[in-house]
């Protein structure tokens, strides 16, 4: 092979002398292009970077360092620590991350949060293709939207759909009781449990329970399937919104990705044709219009093929990796503060009902139960980011400049962890919230945001607060539990613990013959075990 650079002797002297071949050339012009992208990405970063600080007169620092690494932004240690990372600014009202080359503003300043979740008239709103990368996909989707006004739909849809949920909570109540008390006692079936098993079968117990509430759909083992996909499908779109470089280099990690998607987008299929199912046999017959899964319907309101598609997917995941991890961190906290446990009970005592015959009423007026579901949620939101996108140029009340077009971001476990927001914040102290379910001890709801809040406020929060109200209380009146957790510093971006253990002993009927004045309702809590 002829080789690219040589020496040939002329006689006189020695002259050296390139060869170009085709190979080096293309070498040569793959180089420069690269060189040349880098280039302009430190300049595009250089430039943007100067405009916003410029602009945000409090500082606009970048995470870390006035100077984020070239190309990769702050992505190294946000991919290590997300919240580590982001937690080094609690102090700082607003600041710059860059993940990669593109510049986020991360507000912890409740004013500027409470202008951009409301959406300040416009301002700002959920930014319509993030995720999409395919350019076929987003020119599907803005067809679409563009035929059926799907933004206007769906706003009206929203406060539409949180009514209907509300009914369908009521109407199904008993239901979900006696669901949740056969999943309570699934879980404590097997006394010792690692983390991985139990919050597997939390999450595929939730899974098939809100696959047949929503939807009507039931099939155990596909529910297992999708819990399955959810939680790994999850994790990977978590660690690619802090490193987006990962789907370049973690080739396995694409594949594994591209399968559990499929697989969700498969269920997604499923799921719209039962739906219309559904819809054309209540055409036929009069009698199937009970069975109607009016809820799904309200909350998709008037969307094309694609975007019902994406809303009934969306919805699966918004549900169903959420509420098992709250339920989770709420066993582990509660096992893990005996005093809490015995307020529980304390406060059961007083209403007089047992697990087994509770009604929603009853179950909403435990609210120390619910300030622990609360509280755990502050702790441990489910969700790592909020995001908007500016609509126009924005001043938010502490100075900070926000340009046409920028994401800003919401951490909610920044605002729940912040001490300028929140006494205590480390501490697990449930009577923060007795007397102010919306926001604790903090100064407004805007300190408070698991769910976000504003007109895009989590559609389902009554519905996960009640699965979980209820998991607790049948754990809390039918067993003794311990739990054990080498807690690291900071959560994983997806909030799923690891090696967390659980134990569970089922209580002596002593204790509920004691609390319960009727005892046939006792027995029917008492597990046989
Ligand atoms: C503890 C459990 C849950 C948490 C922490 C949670 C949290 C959230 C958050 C943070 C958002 C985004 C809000 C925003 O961008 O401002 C959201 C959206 C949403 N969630 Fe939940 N969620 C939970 C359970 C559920 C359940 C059980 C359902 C289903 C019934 C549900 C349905 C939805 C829907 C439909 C949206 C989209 C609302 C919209 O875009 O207008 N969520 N959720």
């Amino acid at each position: 092979m002829e080789s690219a650079c040589g020496s040939r002797n002329t006689g006189k002297y020695t002259s050296l002398q390139m060869t170009v071949t085709p190979r080096t050339a293309v070498a040569v012009a793959a180089s420069a292009a690269v060189c040349g992208v880098a280039a302009a990405t430190v300049l595009h970063m250089y430039w943007t970077r100067r405009k916003l600080k410029n602009a945000i007169q409090t500082g606009g620092k970048a995470v870390d360092d006035e100077t984020p690494w070239p190309l990769v932004g702050n992505t190294p240690s946000l991919a290590s620590s997300f919240f580590g990372t982001l937690y080094r600014h609690v102090h700082e009202s607003v600041f710059l991350v860059w993940v990669g080359s593109t510049p986020f503003i991360v507000l912890n300043d409740l004013k500027s949060v409470r202008r951009v979740l409301t959406g300040a008239g416009g301002v700002y709103s959920k930014p319509k293709y993030f995720g999409y990368r395919s350019k076929a996909i987003k020119s599907a989707v803005e067809r679409e939207r563009k035929a059926v006004e799907l933004e206007s739909a769906e706003l009206a849809a929203g406060d539409f759909s949180r009514t209907a949920l509300e009914a369908l909570i009521v109407e199904q109540f008993g239901w979900l009781n006696v669901e949740i008390e056969a999943l309570a006692h699934e879980l404590a079936a097997r006394s010792d449990h690692d983390q991985q098993h139990a919050f597997q079968q939390i999450q595929q117990g939730l899974v098939h329970l809100n696959l047949r509430l929503l939807y009507k759909f039931d099939d155990a083992q596909l529910a297992g399937k999708v819990s399955y996909w959810i939680a790994h499908a999850g994790l990977e779109f978590a660690k690619r919104m802090a490193n987006p470089f990962r789907a370049w280099y973690h080739w396995a990690a694409n594949v594994r990705f591209l399968a559990h998607v499929s697989g969700l987008i498969g269920i997604g299929r499923r799921l719209c044709k039962h739906l219309d199912d559904i819809v054309a046999a209540e055409r036929k017959d009069s009698e199937l219009a009970e069975t109607a899964p009016s809820w799904v319907h309200a909350w998709l309101g008037k969307v094309g093929k694609i975007g019902k598609l994406g809303k009934v997917v969306g919805l699966l995941m918004a549900s169903t990796q959420t509420v098992p991890l709250t339920a989770i961190w709420s066993v582990y906290l509660v096992a893990t503060h005996e005093s809490v446990r015995n307020k529980i009970l304390a406060e059961v005592r007083k209403v007089n009902t047992s697990s087994a015959c509770v009604d929603l009423s009853e179950l909403d007026s435990l609210t120390f139960l619910d300030a622990v579901v609360r509280e755990t949620l502050r702790i441990y939101p489910p969700f790592p980011v909020l995001q908007r996108e500016a609509q126009m140029e924005d001043e938010l009340s502490d100075g900070a400049f926000v340009q046409k077009g920028q994401i800003v971001y919401i951490v909610p476990w920044l605002i729940h962890h912040n001490p300028k927001i929140w006494r205590n914040p480390e501490a697990f102290e449930p009577e923060r919230f007795v007397g102010n379910a919306s926001h604790g001890d903090a100064e407004n709801d805007y300190a408070f945001i698991p769910f976000g809040r504003g007109s895009r406020m989590c559609a389902g929060y009554r519905l996960a607060i009640v699965e979980v109200k209820l998991l607790l209380l049948h754990l809390v009146l039918n067993y003794d539990w311990e739990a054990a957790y080498e807690s690291p510093e900071y959560p994983a971006i997806n909030m799923v613990p690891s090696k967390m253990q659980f134990t569970f002993r089922a209580k002596k009927i002593s204790y509920l013959s004691a609390t319960f004045e009727h005892a046939e309702d006792a027995s029917r809590v008492i597990p046989t075990a």
